[in-house]
């Protein structure tokens, strides 16, 4: 359902992405890892339709994507963006304009979730506080693709465990494929199918977790751990 043929993408001089071929299917939780820089959110940008390739070709169920396809992809910035006069309600609000698919019902019970206070405002909110109603926004859209950039970064332990352990009950993976980018390993492998190692714009791995567990008998921050080291396969 996502397809990414031979895709470079370059800013100016610097290659961010280089001649990458991956096919995602739905039904999956796909980690995106790698160091900084490494080419993670330019990825998920390309499939967002919020940035396109200098060469190749990136489709969504078959179409080339466009600017439109954010009618089918939810993305989850890292950047901290919103209007910080609004409420989360009034987010939802906004969301529910902006997108057909948005599910308000679904987006008011994943506040609940978090035990976020829908009626203040998001300048009053802490960061994290503000990365959760980012969570809820994203999940609640009724789309094919869940694209989440960093989903837990400036949230503390405590909170990320939570979260980590409620997103599951929100996604739909009959229809829904995610692909989340982290840093945070060791917090989400329990919900990852997929992992994709990304190294200076090139896909130099990709493993199934319960491979890696069964199989090989190693974690994923295992695997990682070897694959930095240089030991491969
Ligand atoms: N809009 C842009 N203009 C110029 N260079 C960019 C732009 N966006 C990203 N880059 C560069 O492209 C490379 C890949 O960036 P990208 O944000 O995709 O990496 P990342 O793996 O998501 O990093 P991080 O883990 O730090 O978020 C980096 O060298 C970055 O500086």
């Amino acid at each position: 359902m996502i397809e990414l043929q031979n895709v470079t993408k370059r800013y100016g001089n610097l290659v961010a992405l280089e001649n990458v071929s991956l096919q995602l299917e739905k039904g999956k939780i796909v980690g995106v890892l790698g160091a900084n820089g490494s080419g993670k959110s330019t990825l998920l940008k390309l499939i967002a339709g919020l940035a396109f390739p200098t060469k190749g070709k990136v489709l969504v169920d078959g179409q080339e994507v466009t600017r439109n396809i954010s009618q089918k992809v939810a993305y989850l910035s890292e950047l901290d963006a919103y209007y910080h006069n609004f409420t989360a309600r009034d987010m939802i609000h906004f969301y529910a304009s902006q997108f057909i698919d948005f599910n308000k019902e679904k987006a008011n019970e994943i506040l609940d979730f978090m035990q976020l206070d829908p009626n203040k405002k998001l300048k009053t909110l802490s960061k994290g506080s503000r990365g959760r109603v980012k969570i809820a926004l994203t999940l609640a859209r009724e789309v094919p693709v869940l694209l989440m950039d960093e989903p837990l970064s400036g949230l503390d332990p405590m909170v990320r465990e939570s979260i980590v352990k409620g997103l599951i009950s929100f996604i739909n993976l009959e229809k829904q494929i995610v692909i989340i980018t982290t840093h945070e390993v060791s917090e989400i492998e329990f919900l990852l199918d997929e992992v994709i190692l990304i190294r200076d714009g090139k896909v130099i791995e990709r493993a199934l977790v319960d491979q890696l567990r069964e199989t090989n008998h190693q974690s994923v921050v295992d695997w990682l751990k070897k694959m930095y080291k240089g030991e491969g396969k």
